[in-house]
């Protein structure tokens, strides 16, 4: 079965049991307050982090039957913050993301060289691709690092606040870029603090408490009561058109 599952995660640390589908070709976004578990949930679903119990399965596999390098070629994960290899050349550091696919001897091919190209195309980093990663502006680095991750070609990506330290244009060109890349067929699974953007995904699911406490399109989940629940009673939910749009009314 296609997908990227966590079936009855519990721990490590705050994960309660939580069960989530990633499907190819859907954006899903992951919300929650501080501490309630999203990246502990995305780097289990990375295979980074080992749960206590339940398991994660790739395309209906458990995860570790795949192995490091065809895990690789499958998912890419997105950190959030560093450390970043501020002395590699903008092109050295996307070309690291291809070391899934190249061979015995790391001999790149035409392949790689176009995936490279491509992924510093669609993320608007081109122009930087003969700087050093260090020193770029905190939202320009976002964009190579989610080059790094797309010049893997993978089928799943999880990106932990990938519009973090982004300014409105480019967050608006990261959320569109998500939707285009799920159009695509990836599965796209972003953790994100901003409801709004979540309001631009397929699927939003929220988490409480190392739980799923919602889970759905977004009109269904981003409600006043779930809200402000969780983030404190001055939240307000209003429609533009069909789309919930969240503001704070403090
Ligand atoms: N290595 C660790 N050792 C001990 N506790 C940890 C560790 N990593 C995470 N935790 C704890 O697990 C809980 C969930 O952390 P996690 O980073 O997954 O939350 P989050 O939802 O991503 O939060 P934020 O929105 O603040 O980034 C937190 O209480 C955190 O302190």
């Amino acid at each position: 079965m296609g997908g990227l599952e966590a079936r009855g995660i519990v721990g490590p640390f705050a994960l309660k049991g939580v069960d989530l589908l990633l499907r190819p070709g859907e954006w899903l976004a992951l919300l929650g307050p501080n501490g309630s578990g999203k990246t502990t949930l995305l780097k289990a679903m990375a295979g980074l982090l080992r749960p206590r119990r339940g398991e994660v399965l790739l395309e209906g596999r458990p995860l570790r039957v795949h192995g490091s390098y065809g895990r690789g070629r499958l998912l890419a994960y997105l950190p959030q913050g560093g450390p970043y290899p501020e002395g590699l050349l903008v092109e050295e550091v996307v070309r690291l993301g291809r070391l899934p696919h190249l061979g015995l001897w790391g001999r790149e091919g035409r392949e790689d060289r176009e995936a490279v190209d491509w992924a510093l195309e669609v993320t608007g980093a081109s122009a930087f691709r003969g700087r050093l990663l260090g020193t770029l502006s905190g939202g320009e680095r976002q964009r190579v690092l989610l080059a790094r991750a797309l010049a893997g070609r993978p089928r799943y990506l999880l990106l932990d606040e990938p519009t973090t330290f982004l300014d409105l244009e480019h967050q608006g060109a990261v959320v569109g870029l998500l939707r285009r890349l799920a159009g695509m067929g990836l599965g796209v699974l972003s953790v994100l603090h901003d409801p709004n953007q979540a309001a631009l995904a397929h699927r939003v699911a929220v988490l409480e408490g190392g739980r799923v406490v919602a889970e759905g399109r977004p009109e269904a989940v981003l409600q006043e009561p779930l809200l402000a629940r969780l983030y404190g009673p001055g939240v307000r939910v209003v429609r533009l058109g069909e789309r919930p749009h969240v503001y704070l009314d403090p």
